[in-house]
């Protein structure tokens, strides 16, 4: 393993392990929603401890690492699919096998009941009818720099996303607050809970309104502070600013236009592995054009808990009544 402050090279050996083991489950039909706990299954456990040290949490000032080669064991995914409910072939079946071993090595992986009918790993790839949305399948207009699930307390820790096809090199785009250079002034005017984020619409909609944005919502501070720095919690196309007081939407537009600056596109070819700190850094893409005849952009994306604490206060949000579903627990 070749490590760098941004990249990790996973070996030859450690991804021919791991492809025999996730083809291994995937051709006896496990799922990855009901994966095996591979720290506990024998021999497996010595590649859950490897996958550990290719798997590890980025560096948080940065917010992001790559990570590259732990993929290379896999045939060809095949077409990319139409939609995320599509059937896809084996081969890609086991890539979603790996992403799930990789990710459980170094925290735990979960969904949410109302995104993706509750799977463990996402499809993301431009939809037909969908393509001037703020979500993932979105294509044609640039999807603006986000916290993945910003608005629910229980938001990952971690954002993996995996390249299966990307011809027009459209990478994701990473920028981390911890790079901002925002004054104290500024980062005291963010920590007021004066913002009020709401579900994006890769959720089902609420009964009660035709929006979330259109929801009552609480307001939530946009910067807080963990022990090593600040962190940020930041979704400004689905969310509503609480309040007129000028010196704290100077500070609010003050990050947008920072983030802007320090943000940087990460390359993303086929098999790449994408690692961003939700806490620090921010994820968007720019636009493309997609063509639906099997060769689009398309991403895997699965989102990992780390046993990280985050303001006790968040422990009052309701998160609009969204529902995690953990591995092994059903749907
Ligand atoms: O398509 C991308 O690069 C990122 C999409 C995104 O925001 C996500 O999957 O959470
Ligand atoms: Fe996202």
């Amino acid at each position: 393993m070749q490590r760098s402050a941004d990249r990790v090279i996973a070996g030859p050996g450690l991804a021919e392990r791991l492809a025999r083991e996730a083809y291994r489950l995937a051709r006896s039909g496990v799922r990855p929603e009901d994966p095996p706990n591979l720290r506990t299954t024998g021999a497996a456990a010595d590649l859950a401890a490897d996958l550990a040290a290719v798997m590890a949490p980025p560096e948080r000032h940065r917010g992001y690492r790559l990570v590259s080669g732990l993929l290379d064991g896999f045939g060809d995914p095949g077409s990319t699919p139409e939609h995320w409910k599509d059937d896809q072939n084996a081969d890609a079946a086991a890539i979603d096998m790996a992403i799930m071993l990789a990710a459980s090595a170094m925290g735990d992986v979960f969904g949410w009941a109302e995104q993706q009918d509750g799977r463990l790993v996402h499809n993301i790839l431009p939809i037909r009818g969908q393509e001037t949305l703020q979500v993932g399948a979105g294509s044609v207009e640039p999807l603006a720099r986000h916290t993945e699930d910003a608005f629910h307390p229980g938001r990952p820790h971690i954002l993996m996303l995996v390249c299966m096809r990307n011809p027009e090199s459209v990478g994701t785009s990473v920028a981390s607050v911890r790079r901002t250079g925002l004054t104290d002034a500024e980062y005291a005017q963010l920590e007021r809970p004066l913002v009020a984020i709401t579900p994006d619409d890769s959720y089902g909609a609420p009964n009660t309104a035709h929006r979330w944005l259109d929801r009552e919502a609480r307001g939530v501070a946009t910067v807080w502070w963990a022990d090593d720095g600040p962190c940020l919690r930041y979704d400004p196309v689905y969310s509503r600013v609480l309040t007129d007081d000028p010196a704290f939407l100077d500070a609010y537009a003050a990050l947008g236009t920072r983030l802007v600056e320090c943000e940087a596109e990460l390359p993303l070819t086929p098999g790449d592995i994408v690692l961003v700190d939700n806490d620090v850094a921010v994820h968007s893409r720019r636009s493309f054009r997609p063509s639906y005849d099997g060769t689009d952009r398309w991403l895997k994306r699965t989102i990992i808990r780390l046993d990280r604490p985050r303001p006790a206060g968040e422990a009052a949000e309701d998160g609009f009544g969204q529902r995690a579903v953990e591995p092994g627990r059903g749907r």
